[in-house]
């Protein structure tokens, strides 16, 4: 090994030993923060806020791209204080993750009903006047956000909605109490504890060896087609849902499969996406699309899926009638799972 090589591989050492060290440290600072209340008050005097309103997250715009701003403690109590609003709705908010300099940051809707505020709904125009932005539906601006912005509003959509949802225990009927960091709600009735919930789904890029299956809901945007994707139902195993919802959606048996990422996502109500690629018996390739399910599905060469990959949108229609066939966007694991798909077929036909 040459001096060079020795002195980059220890510098990669150092560096590597530095990250892991800043990770650990934020993770044990959020896990006390989940655990301890006061602790969680306190960290609410140095720390962030994203605001959201009735599940709209709150944007500015800046060059073609939104950006989330965050307030401090002071600021949002200023803004309660201009609306009439009880500062103890502050109580309600969020913790939903913090930077590496530990302050921590939490998400606020000021439009759901809150314990602490008589008229539950603050004036939307008005506040967003206030705040110079506005209140956007996340599925509109999920893509016009940087990749930290959209996972931390994602993450605080799904933990707002799941709040709003359970505030009363489903066995005694009684409200149920959040915790300070909002990571799980108890019944002062009979102590059982209800922590926040997602919905496990797959998503299974199909192929032959040598096209991969797309398909489209009617619902998807006119030219979109996607990887398959199912809810798993209670009881199966990843596998077992990937074989089910292969043959489900298209009438196809999958011979083999192999884990490639996972996601959140914050639809419809927070769901933890797992990616697979799959193959189906050799010969065994003739779709029978379940059209309660699905739209349309077909097979795709490898030539057509990466045209559709460098394709840039507004996907408008065209003279014929009909809309370009596109791919969902970076952000979302479809995208990254049919990328991947593309360069394998490309590294297997380089000459060995
Ligand atoms: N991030 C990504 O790249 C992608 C994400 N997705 C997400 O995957 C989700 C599932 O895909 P689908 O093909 O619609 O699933 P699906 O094929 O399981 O069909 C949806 C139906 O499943 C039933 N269902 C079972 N459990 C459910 C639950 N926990 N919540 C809601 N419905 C449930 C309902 O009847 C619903 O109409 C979609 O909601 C979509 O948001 C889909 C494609 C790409
Ligand atoms: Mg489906």
């Amino acid at each position: 090994m040459s001096l060079y090589c020795g002195i980059a591989c220890r510098r990669k050492f150092f560096w590597c030993y530095r990250l892991l060290s800043t990770y650990v440290t934020k993770t044990r600072y959020l896990f006390e923060l989940k655990e301890d209340d006061d602790a969680c008050k306190k960290a609410q005097q140095t720390g962030a806020f994203y605001l959201f309103h009735s599940l709209a997250p709150l944007l500015q715009t800046s060059a073609h791209q939104y950006l989330a701003p965050r307030h401090s403690l002071l600021e949002l109590e200023r803004l309660l204080g201009k609306f009439g609003q009880d500062a103890q709705r502050i109580e309600d908010s969020v913790l939903i993750g913090c930077s590496e300099q530990q302050e921590a940051w939490f998400a606020l809707d000021l439009g759901l009903d809150s314990s602490f505020s008589i008229s539950a709904s603050l004036h939307k125009p008005e506040m967003e006047t206030e705040l110079k932005g506005s209140f956007i539906e996340l599925r509109k601006a999920l893509f016009q956000l940087n990749a930290r912005d959209a996972s931390l509003l994602s993450t605080a959509q799904a933990l707002l909605r799941w709040h709003d949802a359970h505030q009363f225990c489903s066995r005694s009927g009684q409200p149920t109490k959040k915790n300070m960091a909002g990571s799980k709600r108890v019944c002062p009735s009979n102590n059982i504890i209800y922590y926040p919930q997602m919905a496990p789904v797959v998503i299974t890029l199909v192929s032959d060896g040598t096209r991969c299956l797309l398909a489209r809901q009617s619902s998807f945007p006119k030219g979109m087609y996607s990887a398959l994707a199912g809810f798993c139902d209670i009881g199966e195993s990843v596998e077992e849902t990937i074989r089910r919802e292969v043959a489900e959606e298209v009438g196809l048996e999958v011979e083999s499969l192999q884990y490639y990422a996972s996601q959140h996502w914050p639809f419809p109500s927070g769901s933890l996406m797992i990616a697979c690629h799959a193959t189906v018996k050799p010969g065994q390739t003739e779709i029978q699309v379940n059209l309660r399910e699905l739209e349309t599905a077909a097979w795709f060469s490898h030539d057509e899926v990466a045209t559709a990959l460098k394709r840039k949108g507004p996907y408008t229609q065209q003279q014929n009638g009909t809309f370009p066939f596109w791919l969902p966007p970076k952000l979302a694991i479809s995208h990254q799972l049919i990328k991947e798909w593309v360069e394998k077929q490309i590294c297997s036909s380089l000459p060995a």
